[in-house]
């Protein structure tokens, strides 16, 4: 449904500018959240009731990004599409793809773009939401540019699940769902692709203002403290 009205792009008035840096600064929110949405607000947006509003969600292996995803739902109403199920439900369904899926995430290495974003693709378009959290994607510079050729649209914020890899690491050994990925070999692995992949991307989207960075120590309610006054900003500037 979102697709049809993508390119019915509008300009958002001076006036809402300048709501929307009043709005951050009353909440009292750091100043890369108040220069972010500004800067967003000076761009091209589309209707908000018809633009699809996305969010990356990134970070290590471990770093609690599925973990937030669950509350950001319940709180703000977000549709979750983790990439890693999305390529474990191929695996399951024993689509033509599923082995070497399999073989990819056993390695702890990236599944090709197309694959990936096809998938998003499929459940984006089949949803009534117009607001998306992607979970564990774009994982590498070549995922990132797949999905800006083939969705054609830009995330509005990436949020990066900052964590120490001995942390990772600690989590990712209890995390006890029966992942093939979740052992010390595959982990450090992961970790190394993490690094020399993913923080590329990361850095990407932070030159660009987008990037909102969530020390991802302490509980689980203590991170979502951090991740709670993100999304309220964006929602009472859309209220507004
Ligand atoms: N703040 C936290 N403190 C301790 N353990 C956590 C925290 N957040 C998540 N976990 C646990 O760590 C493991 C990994 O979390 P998950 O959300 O699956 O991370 P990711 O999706 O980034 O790999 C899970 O078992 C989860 O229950
Ligand atoms: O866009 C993606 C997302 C995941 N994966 C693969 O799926 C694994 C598990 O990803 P998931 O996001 O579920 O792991 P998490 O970071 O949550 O532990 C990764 O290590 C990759 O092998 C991938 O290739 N592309
Ligand atoms: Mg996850």
């Amino acid at each position: 449904m979102w697709r049809r009205v993508v390119s019915l792009s509008s300009f958002i008035s001076s006036s809402r500018t300048s709501f929307v840096a009043q709005t951050a600064s009353r909440l009292n929110t750091c100043e890369s959240l108040t220069t972010g949405i500004a800067q967003q607000a000076k761009g091209v947006i589309a209707p908000k009731e018809k633009t699809p509003f996305i969010t990356f969600v990134l970070g290590g292996p471990g770093s609690g990004k599925g973990t937030q995803c669950i509350k950001i739902v319940e709180t703000f109403g977000f549709t979750h599409l983790s990439a890693g199920d999305l390529l474990r439900r191929e695996i399951a369904s024993n689509s033509a793809d599923g082995a070497m899926i399999l073989n990819t995430i056993k390695e702890g290495k990236i599944v090709p773009s197309q694959v990936t974003v096809k998938l998003i693709q499929k459940d984006m378009e089949s949803s009534d939401n117009d607001k998306f959290l992607i979970d564990g994607f774009p994982r590498t510079e070549e995922n990132r540019v797949s999905f800006d050729q083939i969705i054609s649209v830009e995330p509005n914020v990436v949020l990066f699940f900052d964590c120490p890899e001995e942390e990772m690491v600690k989590r990712v050994l209890n995390r006890n769902q029966g992942r093939v990925d979740d052992n010390l070999e595959t982990i450090k692995k992961r970790l190394q692709v993490f690094e020399a992949l993913s923080l590329p991307v990361i850095n990407y989207y932070s030159q660009r203002g987008k990037l909102y960075t969530i020390k991802a120590i302490g509980t689980e309610d203590e991170i979502f403290e951090q991740v709670r006054p993100i999304f309220t900003a964006f929602e009472l500037h859309a209220a507004g």
